[in-house]
């Protein structure tokens, strides 16, 4: 008998991907979510590319009467908890939104889970918990000190975590540390959909190759890094969703809890993104230098050996593989779900 998985934020950039992998790992899912930042259509393409109906609800979190409805209708053998508000620049105007939607759903949902059995869960965290002390590559080991609401949020969940397998061992949790996820599912019937401001580099490169903005802008030239443009560790999203199934199925033997990053394990700069972009699409990409972001760092990437020595999970996917499949789900998709 199949496993049945909650995933939560299913319908976001990366939930829909890890569906598509949950569904091809021939787990069964339900979706909650609450669609702020996504819409259902999404989930009726991850139907279509895996040729199955998916179950999905509608709502939010906090709503401790929904999720008991849920675990009582399901009996789930575990939880994907990818749901999340992520916009740096507006968790800082708005800490107390990140705060209900980031801490407060999350302890909801352990809560329910605590209540009814249920101790199997992988969470997104961000390596943006590493902050501006880490050094390059970030190991998992290194001291967290993120310098943002979001990130804080983030780590203050994976404290929780750790709190709860210290009290009770038989929690089986995995706190995932997601680089720069991009790219597409190469049917191009699911990407990233960013709604309001567009702040990423790749959907900003895709908007300018369309045509809906006339240049690129480049946070920086000036930084310490080989051509003077800010270094990220890009991470092809097919590639993270396959290393959420590869550690929901190392958590059905493990209890504990374990850490990992999700990364390619090297940097690449704005700069070789958007030469990869045009040699890939074969289109010019008008840029700009422009004053570095507020924030931003010059250059992180991730150690990956952990989740390669763990799960056996590495990144297989170039950056050209990225870039040809973000430009294929805009071209495919040139007002996104809509
Ligand atoms: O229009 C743009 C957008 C980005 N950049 C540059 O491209 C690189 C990547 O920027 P992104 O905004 O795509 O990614 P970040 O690394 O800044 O952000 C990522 O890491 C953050 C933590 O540091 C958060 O986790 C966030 O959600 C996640 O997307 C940076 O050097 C940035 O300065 C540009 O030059 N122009």
């Amino acid at each position: 008998m199949r496993q049945k998985i909650l995933v939560t934020g299913g319908a976001g950039y990366i939930g829909s991907h890890t569906c598509v992998e949950l569904l091809a790992a021939d787990y069964d899912i339900v979706v909650v979510d609450n669609f702020s930042n996504s819409k259902p259509a999404v989930l009726d393409r991850v139907a279509q590319i895996a040729g199955r109906a998916i179950v999905w609800h509608e709502g939010d979190l906090r709503n401790r009467s929904l999720l008991r409805q849920l675990f009582d209708r399901h009996h789930f053998a575990g939880v994907l908890h990818c749901a999340g508000v992520k916009a740096i620049a507006e968790a800082q105007r708005l800490p107390l939104k990140y705060y209900q939607h980031n801490l407060e759903a999350s302890l909801t949902l352990l809560d329910v889970m605590a209540e009814r059995g249920v101790q199997r869960l992988v969470f997104s965290s961000s390596a943006t918990v590493y902050g501006e002390a880490a050094r390059v590559p970030y190991r998992e080991e290194a001291p967290l000190a993120p310098n943002t609401v979001y990130g804080r949020s983030k780590m203050m969940v994976e404290d929780v975590l750790h709190d709860l397998v210290q009290a009770d061992p038989a929690w089986h949790i995995a706190i995932l540390r997601y680089f720069n996820p991009v790219g597409a599912h190469p049917s191009g019937l699911i990407g990233e959909d960013p709604s309001g401001p567009i702040n990423n580099l790749m959907p900003h490169i895709c908007q300018v190759a369309i045509g809906k903005q006339a240049e690129l802008s480049i946070f920086g030239h000036d930084y310490p890094t080989p051509d003077g443009t800010g270094v990220r560790d890009y991470l092809h999203v097919m590639d993270m969703a396959a290393g959420h199934v590869k550690a929901l199925q190392y958590l059905s033997g493990e209890s504990g809890l374990l850490t990992l990053n999700l990364g390619m394990g090297r940097g690449h700069s704005v700069l070789e993104v958007l030469r990869a972009f045009e040699q890939v699409c074969g289109i010019r990409i008008p840029s700009r230098y422009v004053p570095r972001r507020a924030g931003d760092l010059a250059c992180y990437y991730a150690d990956a050996c952990r989740a390669a020595d763990v799960l056996g999970w590495r990144a297989k996917r170039s950056l050209f593989e990225m870039c040809a499949d973000a430009w294929r789900w805009q071209v495919q998709n040139p007002n996104g779900y809509e």
